[in-house]
């Protein structure tokens, strides 16, 4: 499971780290549009709640499904999430405000449109979840994709108990 502010790199990460494991990909921002339409129409005519409201009966669906999963950087607000994800393998994706200042200039997503302050305030404001619920934690600041999803696939395939052990 890939957690993290919009920008961190998540989808992109996600995607790579299931290839080289042979594994399924999903990406719960992908799967709201298939069912749904596309994001920012679902805020503009439904608004934020419906939107998490679908998100949450996505996400519940894909971490029961074995596969490398890309959760939409608002989907750990939810309650059950967060009960659900502090049972499983957690990878939290950071990115300071300098790097993700370009990535998200001209995106889509509704919620960071007026750029790095809401950027900002929303991370500062879900700090404390994402820090909460991460196993561990890779910044993508400063390094190339590759090798951050080689390191993610490297512990996704470690035993769990390597990691437990004092
Ligand atoms: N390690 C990286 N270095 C530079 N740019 C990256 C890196 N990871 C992702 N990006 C870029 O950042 C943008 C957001 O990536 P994305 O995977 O959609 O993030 P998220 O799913 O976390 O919102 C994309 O344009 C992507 O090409
Ligand atoms: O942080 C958020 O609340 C959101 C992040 C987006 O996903 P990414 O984190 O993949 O950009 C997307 O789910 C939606 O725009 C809301
Ligand atoms: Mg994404």
């Amino acid at each position: 499971m890939l957690i993290g502010p919009p920008g961190a790199g998540k989808t992109r990460l996600g995607k790579r780290v299931a290839r080289i494991l042979r594994t399924d990909f999903i990406d719960t921002d992908r799967r709201i549009v298939a069912q749904h339409g596309p994001i920012a129409q679902i805020f503009g005519e439904q608004g934020e709640v419906a939107f998490r409201r679908f998100e949450r009966e996505v996400v519940a669906q894909a971490l029961t499904e074995r596969a490398v999963v890309s959760l939409g950087g608002g989907a750990v607000l939810d309650r059950d999430t967060q009960r659900e994800l502090a049972r499983l393998r957690v990878a939290l994706i950071t990115v300071s405000p300098e790097a993700v200042e370009a990535r998200i200039a001209g995106s889509k997503r509704p919620l960071v449109a007026d750029g790095i302050a809401s950027w900002s305030a929303l991370v500062e404001a879900r700090r404390e979840t994402y820090e909460r619920l991460a196993t561990r934690t890779w910044d993508t600041s400063h390094r190339p994709i590759e090798h951050i999803a080689a390191e993610i696939a490297a512990w996704v395939e470690a035993p769990v108990l390597t990691e437990e052990a004092p």
